[in-house]
C-alpha cells in the first residue's frame, strides 16, 4: 500500500478531498478574512507610532490579500488563488523578518509560516520555502544581516529563535506528511471499498447492483438519442449437476471461465454483470435485435469450447441465453423480463441456445 501510495504525486493528492478536511481555498480564506484586519491595525499603529515606512507595506499586503480573496470568489480560480496567496504570505513573513515593526517582536510572527506553508503547497515547496526562510533568518542573525539591517535582537533571541524555528519546522514537516500518508490511505481504502460495491467478488465482473446503475445510465440515454440497446441475459446449463458430481470449487471454476470468456467476447463498452449465482447479464450499447442476436451466438459458442478441469477430466459448460432489445418507452423492468422468458424459452427448448425475445 505505501509504495503506490508514496508514488502518488501532491498534484493529484490535492484533488481529493476527505470529510473533514479543510479545504486549501477555504482556509487561505480564513487566514486572509484575519490577517487583512490585523495588518490594517498594525499599518495603523506604526502610523501612530510615527513610523511612515512600515504603514504602507502592510496596508499595500492587506490590499493584495483582499483582492486575492475577491478574485477567487468571482472567478472560482483556486490554483491562482493558492500560488498568489504562498507568494504574498512569504513576502509578508519575508518583510516581518526583516522589518522591526515596534521593538523587533514581528519576528514572532514567523513561527505561523511553516504550517500555513506545508498545509497550503506540495510537500516540495513547503521544505523548500522553510528551508529558504531558515537559512534568511541565519543570514540575518548573522554579522552581515548587522551590516545591512539595525537589527534589535539579542544573542540569545537569535539563537532560540534559530533553534525553536528549526524544531517547529521539522515537526510540522512531520505532521504534514504523517497528514499526507492518512489521506492517501483513506483514499486507497475508498476506491476499494467503491471496487468492492461494485464488483463481483469471485469473478472480478460487475456485480448485479452495478449492471442495474449501468442499465439506468443506458436507458437515460436511450430517452434522449433513441438509440437501441439490447441485454443478453444468461445462465450455465445443468450448473446445479457440475456442483454436485465435482464439488462446489469446480462449479465455482467454471463460474470464472464463463465470466473470462464473456470478458474476452465482448466490447470495452458492454458492461458484463453476474447477475446471480451462474447467471449473467450483458449489456450491450447501441446494438440491434440482429447485432445483439449474433453476439450472443458468438459467446455461446466460445464458452462451448471451453473446459475446466476436475479429477483430470475436462469438464464442458454450455449456457442458455435470452436476448431483448428496448423497445418503444417499455421500462428496464420489463425489457428485463422480456429478456427472461427469452431464457426460459430457451432452456425449455433445450438450453444450449440462444432465444430472442417477444418483440425484439
Ligand atoms: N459453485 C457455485 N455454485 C453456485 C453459486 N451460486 C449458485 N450456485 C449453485 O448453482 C445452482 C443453480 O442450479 P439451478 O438453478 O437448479 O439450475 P441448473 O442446475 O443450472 O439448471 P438449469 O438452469 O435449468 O440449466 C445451485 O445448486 C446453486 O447452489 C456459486 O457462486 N458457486
Amino acid at each position: 500500500m505505501n509504495q503506490s501510495a508514496s508514488r502518488t504525486p501532491d498534484s493529484e493528492l490535492s484533488q481529493f478531498r476527505v470529510t473533514g478536511e479543510i479545504p486549501v481555498p477555504a482556509l487561505i480564506n480564513g487566514l486572509t478574512a484575519a490577517a487583512v484586519p490585523l495588518l490594517l491595525f498594525y499599518a495603523w499603529r506604526s502610523t501612530q507610532q510615527a513610523d511612515p515606512f512600515t504603514a504602507p507595506w502592510l496596508f499595500s499586503f492587506a490590499v493584495l490579500l483582499a483582492i486575492n480573496a475577491v478574485i477567487f470568489v468571482f472567478s472560482g480560480q483556486k490554483t491562482l488563488q493558492r500560488r498568489v496567496f504562498i507568494v504574498l504570505i512569504t513576502a509578508l513573513f519575508t518583510f516581518l523578518a526583516i522589518q522591526a515593526v515596534e521593538d523587533g517582536s514581528a519576528i514572532i510572527w514567523l513561527f505561523a509560516y511553516p504550517p500555513i506553508i506545508f498545509y497550503i503547497s506540495e510537500a516540495r515547496i513547503g521544505i523548500i520555502a522553510c528551508l529558504g526562510g531558515w537559512l534568511a533568518v541565519l543570514l540575518l542573525f548573522s554579522p552581515l544581516g548587522d551590516a545591512l539591517f539595525e537589527l534589535p535582537y539579542s544573542g540569545t533571541l537569535r539563537l532560540t529563535m534559530i533553534i525553536v524555528l528549526a524544531f517547529e519546522m521539522v515537526t510540522c514537516y512531520i505532521l504534514d506528511q504523517s497528514r499526507r500518508r492518512s489521506k492517501l490511505g483513506l483514499i486507497k481504502l475508498a476506491k476499494e471499498f467503491e471496487y468492492a460495491a461494485k464488483h463481483d467478488a469471485l469473478t472480478g465482473l460487475a456485480n448485479r447492483r452495478e449492471g442495474l446503475e449501468q442499465l439506468d445510465a443506458e436507458y437515460q440515454r436511450y430517452l434522449r438519442n433513441g438509440r437501441h440497446y439490447s441485454v443478453l441475459l444468461m445462465d450455465i446449463d445443468l450448473f446445479k449437476q457440475v456442483n454436485d458430481t465435482f464439488g462446489h470449487q469446480v462449479g465455482d471454476d467454471m463460474i470464472v471461465l464463463v465470466g473470462k470468456t464473456l470478458t474476452e467476447q465482448c466490447r470495452k463498452v458492454d458492461t458484463i454483470a453476474r447477475w446471480g449465482g451462474e447467471e449473467f447479464l450483458i449489456l450491450l450499447p447501441e446494438t440491434s435485435s440482429e447485432d445483439a442476436q449474433a453476439s450472443a451466438e458468438r459467446i455461446r459458442l466460445a464458452v462451448a469450447a471451453r473446459t475446466v478441469q476436475a479429477d483430470g477430466m475436462d469438464i464442458g459448460a454450455t449456457i442458455s441465453i435470452g436476448v431483448a432489445t428496448i423497445q418503444g418507452s417499455e421500462s428496464i423492468d420489463r425489457l428485463l423480463q422480456r429478456a427472461d422468458e427469452a431464457l426460459y424459452q430457451a432452456k425449455s427448448e433445450g438450453r444450449n441456445r440462444t432465444c430472442r425475445a417477444a418483440g425484439s
